[in-house]
Parts: structure tokens; sequence; C-alpha cells
């Protein structure tokens, strides 16, 4: 099974927002907002729809802060592969408030509860918090952390190549 999410997170100041997931993959550890990508969208437009969806917020403008591998490897085989879109944004429309899948908490960057977050989480997310693009490969063993591989991305102002 190969997918495409998304994680947001949203800045304000030197904080960040996180969720409590509530369901699904990753249910009760501390994430990004986000989800799979459907038919027909695009990562941005995927991740401003789960903001709305899951805390009932609407980015305005969204920084792409790298993309993301996970793999996950049970019995010797694959189980699932995630590509997944990273952003972060500091401009958005509403005031986070719980839902059925989310409940939305801030947290100073210097305090983000790594211990209840995915493993690979404290590798690249204090370098996407910084400003930073990155591109990581995690393999994982039953969503235990084996091996993985992370790239800081070149600083790049404009894109190379831009969709019309
Ligand atoms: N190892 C990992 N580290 C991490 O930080 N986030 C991960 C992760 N593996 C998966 N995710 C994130 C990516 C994506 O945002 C989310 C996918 O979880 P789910 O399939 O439960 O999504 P949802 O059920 O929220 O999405 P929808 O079904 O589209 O609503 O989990």
């Amino acid at each position: 099974m190969i997918l495409v999410e998304t994680l947001l997170y949203l800045v304000r100041g030197g904080e960040v927002l996180l969720i409590l997931k509530k369901r699904g993959l990753g249910a009760g550890l501390y994430n990004g907002v986000g989800g799979k990508v459907k038919p027909g969208e695009t990562p941005e437009e995927a991740a401003v729809r789960e903001a709305v969806e899951e805390i009932g917020v609407k980015p305005l403008q969204l920084n792409w802060g790298g993309l993301l591998e996970f793999w996950n490897f049970v019995d010797g085989g694959v189980e699932s592969v995630h590509y997944v879109h990273v952003f972060t944004s500091n401009s958005y429309v509403g005031e986070p408030r719980e839902s059925e899948e989310a409940i939305p908490q801030w947290f100073r960057k210097e305090e983000v509860p790594y211990d209840k977050m995915w493993e690979d989480d404290r590798y690249w997310l204090p370098v996407v918090l910084g400003g930073g693009r990155i591109y990581g490969r995690f393999e994982f063993q039953k969503w235990k952390l084996r091996r993985w591989s992370l790239y800081l991305l070149e600083e790049a102002s404009q894109p190379l190549l831009d969709l019309v």
C-alpha cells in the first residue's frame, strides 16, 4: 500500500501547534495536522482541507518543509509506504478547536514533547521548525524505527519549475 500524506505545523511566534490524535494511525501521539491526500488533490490542498477538518483553522499560506518517506515492514515484507509532504504555516484564519480526530495544543518550540511523538520526529522536526527543508527516509519494523537517513535540502528561494 502506497500512500501520499501531509503534515502541517502551524507556527505562532516561538510556538508550534501540535494535535493529540484521537484515532487512526498514531492515536495517542502528538503530531502535526494531516492525513491522506485524496485523488485529484494536490498535497497543498490536502494540507489545507485537513487543517479545516481537524482543528477548524484555514491556513492562508503554506511553506513546504520537505518530503518524508515512512516504510513499514512486517514479517520481511513491506506493509505500507507513506510519502509525506511537510508544511509550516504562520498565516491562517480561525482559532484551533478540538474535533473528533484531534485535540490541538500550542507548545514552545523548545518544549515539543518528542517522547510522546513518532520516533522519527525528533530528528527532522527541529530542522523544519528552524526554517530548513529536509528529505528523509525512515524504515520501521511494525512501526518501531529501525534505520533512517536524513538530508538537508539546499535553500532555494523560488521553485525551479512551478506549475501554472
Ligand atoms: N512515522 C510517522 N511520523 C510522523 O510524524 N507522522 C506520521 C508517521 N507515520 C504516519 N504519520 C502521519 C502522516 C499523516 O499525517 C498521518 C496519517 O494518519 P492516518 O492515516 O490516521 O490519517 P487520517 O486518518 O488522519 O487521515 P484521513 O484518513 O485522510 O483523515 O500520520
